[in-house]
């Protein structure tokens, strides 16, 4: 086989100018599922399907150490994150989140603190003339998740801290002053919770026994030891931050209730089943994590392709949950698709695939579905306008979000009437 030439060209830029569409446009040029390319200097391959879902996540094939480049670490994930373990270290670490987020009960419980959170922002949302959705989204989930996670928060620090929460997420994938912004909040509030898992050891901070926090603090990683303080942040970070980032999907219901106004009813009609199908549908249809990708460990080929070792692999998570040859009519909004049928383990990726106890799919699924379908629900059950303003989702724009960030007014419970 002849050994694989990395493009000369850098497509760093094509990639931060083009966005999504960077990424499913080479594969249209291309004609098949595997793209070859230069990111930031490194050979790089793309691969989507449920076989490459497979074939990425065998630690045999690729691995996440020395992968992620230092500004997404600066941002979204902080540096010694799960993220960026391999092995057995990595499936340590990684059994504390599972235990934190996969358990029924506890998913109900951060569920049902959001809800609450939702249901008193409504009765100040009822007296203003106009919210912006995304934003006091954001200040529910991060109050019910700091509620939940046992983090000590006044009314007060909401905004602030579901601010730096909702920064980390926005400037991950911009050189510009949004990555600045991502960079100081995560300072911010890795220092924060740092303090508080000091506070927590030394006895001088109060936390719910069982909690989210108290976990975090006393977990012991693979060589016995507690986290220092900052990688405990980190880590703390990655609940209460992906959490809140929940928003994006409350904002992208609001803007499918709002274009598909036929899916409201049988929210409102207390439909669970429906409810679901119509939260993965947002999860499928709407643009977020674009790809994921770890480097490859050894010389490796696909479908006759060969990967050298050290090179990028990369997973077309945003390509994949449009493929045509997975999803009937891919650019339709159809909750429906997922009535008949739950969807496949590796083929709606919006969260990662694969084993979620093995590799690094996201542990926080189940919490992201429980949470989307109550807010959603809550969300077409409420009356209100929405007024002339621009919705237009630009896929340049890495996170995407509905530009107006999805302005209400008139918010009214039906029973206020
Ligand atoms: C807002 C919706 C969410 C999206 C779009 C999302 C997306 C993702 C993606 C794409 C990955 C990487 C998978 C991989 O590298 O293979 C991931 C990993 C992760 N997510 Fe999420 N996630 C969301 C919500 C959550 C929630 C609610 C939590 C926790 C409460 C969470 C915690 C994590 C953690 C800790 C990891 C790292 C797992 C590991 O490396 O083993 N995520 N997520």
């Amino acid at each position: 086989m002849d050994s694989p030439r990395c493009p000369l060209t850098d497509s760093t830029p094509s990639l931060l100018a083009q966005g999504y569409a960077w990424l499913p446009d080479r594969v249209r040029r291309a004609a098949e599922p595997f793209v070859r390319a230069r990111l930031a200097g490194r050979h790089a391959v793309a691969l989507r399907g449920p076989e490459a879902v497979r074939f990425l996540y065998d630690e045999r094939h690729v691995r996440r150490h020395r992968a992620l480049p230092e500004p997404v670490k600066s941002t979204l994930f902080g540096h010694g994150a799960v993220h960026t373990l391999d092995g057995q270290a990595h499936r340590v670490r990684k059994a504390m989140f599972l235990s934190l987020l996969t358990d029924p009960g506890r998913v109900a419980a951060l569920t049902d603190r959001t809800a609450e959170a939702w249901d008193e922002a409504v009765e100040r949302w009822e007296r203003q003339p106009r919210v912006v959705l995304f934003d006091e989204a954001s200040r529910v989930i991060a109050r019910g998740v700091c509620r939940w996670a046992g983090v000590p928060l006044d009314d007060a620090g909401a905004e602030p801290v579901a601010r730096d929460l909702v920064a980390m997420v926005d400037g991950f994938a911009t050189p510009g002053p949004r990555h600045w912004r991502a960079r100081a909040a995560r300072r911010r509030r890795e220092a924060w919770l740092a303090r508080l898992v000091e506070g927590v050891r030394d006895g001088s901070a109060d936390v719910p026994a069982g909690s989210a926090v108290e976990a975090v603090a006393s977990h012991r990683d693979v060589d016995g030891e507690v986290l220092d303080p900052r990688t405990a942040a980190v880590e703390l970070l990655n609940i209460l931050r992906p959490t809140t980032a929940v928003c994006w999907f409350v904002a992208f219901a609001a803007h499918a209730l709002h274009r598909w106004p036929g899916n409201r009813a049988r929210l409102r009609d207390d439909d669970g089943a429906y409810a679901e199908a119509f939260v993965h549908e947002v999860r499928r249809f709407y643009p977020f994590a674009p790809f994921i990708g770890g480097r490859a460990v050894t010389d490796l080929t696909w479908r006759g392709e060969a990967v050298p070792s050290g090179a990028l692999v990369l997973l077309d998570l945003y390509g994949q949950n449009h493929d045509p040859d997975l999803w009937k009519e891919p650019y339709a909004f159809d909750p429906r698709r997922f009535l008949d049928r739950p969807p496949g383990r590796d083929e709606l990726v919006p969260q990662g695939g694969g084993d979620r106890a093995l590799n690094h799919r996201c542990p926080g699924e189940d919490v992201t579905v429980s949470l989307l379908k109550a807010l959603s629900t809550r969300l077409a059950r409420l009356e209100y306008e929405v007024p002339a303003q621009d919705l237009s989702i630009p896929l340049r724009r890495v996170p995407a979000r509905p530009r107006s960030g999805v302005v209400l007014t008139g918010v009214r419970h039906p029973s206020a009437d």
